[in-house]
């Protein structure tokens, strides 16, 4: 799909959508959980799809329940053994792939995971070396997917290395309190996305696991344990806030609601970032208005809120003086290289955007030219460029502009919502 969208001052409220990050937890916790679970206030994209549909073939009872103001999600757990090999299919969705990997194999499936786009390249490796070590049968074609994993845990010691990605901690974390005796979860180096880690934690104490948190990367659970059932609902997501807040920052005034003020996410390092580059930001308990200001160039250290690189390479782009992006290598292993991407298609529009090996270097400039830009088949990248339209001279046309689906399938909507003039398909 071809959006064309008018550069103007966008003006209005948005209610944020549910943290997808969160929603994949609560799902998994409650697919562990013995008895009845209901996830609130939830946001439906592709990523959260891929998750239903393999926690529903690993035995999880799972009913979407659309209603007019809420969608809602029941979920009745217990995983049971099914015949044969289960197919399942994880879209593009890294955390689908990473959080239920460890969980097919407690299941006592043999499971072939399949996935699409860029899913096949991304990389698996750590748990190769786990699967060797443990004694877990795996195949994986030219080392990616299809995967297929059969074998059994044991509780003991777990090793992973902290700086490829956090999410098979927290794939791993989610079974250890099912395995008998104790087990310890220990980094081999120093551990990124800590905050995803620690939300991870916090869903499963939660749910009743006791786990104790020796130091960052270091984590030990005894088992078993049963997660409890519960009723719960999933906060704003301030990975996605993060795209309003460039846009009100960019020209206009945009306010946000849905958000939790002390969350855990570690994309809420936002509005520390924000307010370092001089951002107007005002505060009605927990919602936030960001209006157009002149933001100025700063440091930003991406070690730990590896999705807010996008949007704010734009917004910096256009922000007074020299911004450096720093720690950000693994930035270059999601759904494209956002480091890659995010240099090519801004100085396409007149930005100047320099790539260092671990992030990017970015001289603002007063305005943007507009013209035409591609999504990389990346849902962060097509909301960050449309993020900063309003400092563009032309029209910025945005190709392949669908994939916001992954994650925010009514992004769009959102946007004409506070628009005069609403973005314009161009091409289906
Ligand atoms: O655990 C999670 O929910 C996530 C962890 C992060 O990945 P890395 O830990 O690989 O940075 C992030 O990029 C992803 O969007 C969601
Ligand atoms: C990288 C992302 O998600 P995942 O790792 O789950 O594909 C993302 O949402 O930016």
């Amino acid at each position: 799909m071809i959006i064309k969208i008018t550069p103007q001052t966008l003006d209005g409220t948005i209610h944020v959508p549910a943290s997808k990050s969160m929603t994949h937890r609560e799902l998994i916790a409650s697919a562990l959980a013995k008895g009845s679970s209901t996830l609130r206030n939830v946001t439906m994209s592709k990523d959260i799809e891929a998750t239903i549909r393999i926690l529903r073939q690993f035995g999880a009872v799972i009913d979407v329940e659309k209603g007019e103001k809420e969608t809602l999600i029941h979920v009745t757990g217990g995983l049971k053994k099914q015949e044969g090999t289960i197919i399942a299919d994880a879209g593009e969705s890294g955390s689908t792939l990473r959080f239920l990997i460890p969980i097919g194999i407690y299941s006592g499936n043999r499971v072939q995971w399949t996935g699409h786009g860029r899913l096949s390249e991304r990389p698996l490796t750590p748990y190769y070396d786990l699967f060797d070590e443990k004694g877990i049968a795996y195949q994986a074609e030219s080392g990616g997917l299809p995967l297929t994993v059969e074998g059994k845990w044991e509780g003991g010691l777990f090793e992973l290395p902290g700086n490829v990605s956090s999410q098979f901690f927290t794939g791993i974390l989610f079974i250890l309190p099912l395995l008998a005796g104790g087990s310890a979860l220990e980094s081999t180096t120093e551990v990124e996305s800590e905050g995803y880690i620690n939300m991870t934690i916090d869903t499963m104490r939660k749910r009743n696991i006791a786990l104790t948190l020796r130091r960052a990367g270091h984590y030990e659970v005894f088992g078993p344990q049963e997660y409890e059932a519960a009723d719960t609902a999933v906060e704003g997501d301030y990975s996605q806030a993060a795209f309003w807040l460039a846009a009100g920052l960019s020209g206009g005034t945009v306010k946000l609601t849905g958000l939790t003020r002390n969350s855990r996410q570690g994309d809420r390092a936002i509005l520390d970032i924000l307010i370092r580059m001089n951002a107007f930001l005002a505060f009605e308990h927990d919602d936030i208005i960001a209006v157009e200001s002149q933001t100025e160039g700063t440091v930003i250290d991406a070690r730990d809120c590896p999705d807010l690189v996008p949007v704010l390479a734009a917004l910096a782009s256009v922000s007074k003086g020299k911004t450096e992006i720093v720690n950000a290598a693994r930035v270059r292993l999601k759904e494209s290289d956002r480091l890659h991407a995010m240099a090519v298609e801004l100085n396409k529009i007149g930005a100047k955007v320099e790539e260092t090996k671990d992030g990017l270097i970015i001289e603002g400039v007063p305005a943007l030219t507009g013209g035409t830009v591609s999504s990389w088949n990346d849902h962060r990248i097509a909301m960050a460029l449309a993020a900063i339209s309003p400092r563009c001279k032309d029209s910025l046309i945005i190709e392949g502009a669908e994939v916001v689906a992954k994650s925010y399938p009514g992004f769009w909507d959102d946007f004409a919502s506070i628009s005069r003039i609403p973005p314009e398909v161009i091409k289906e």
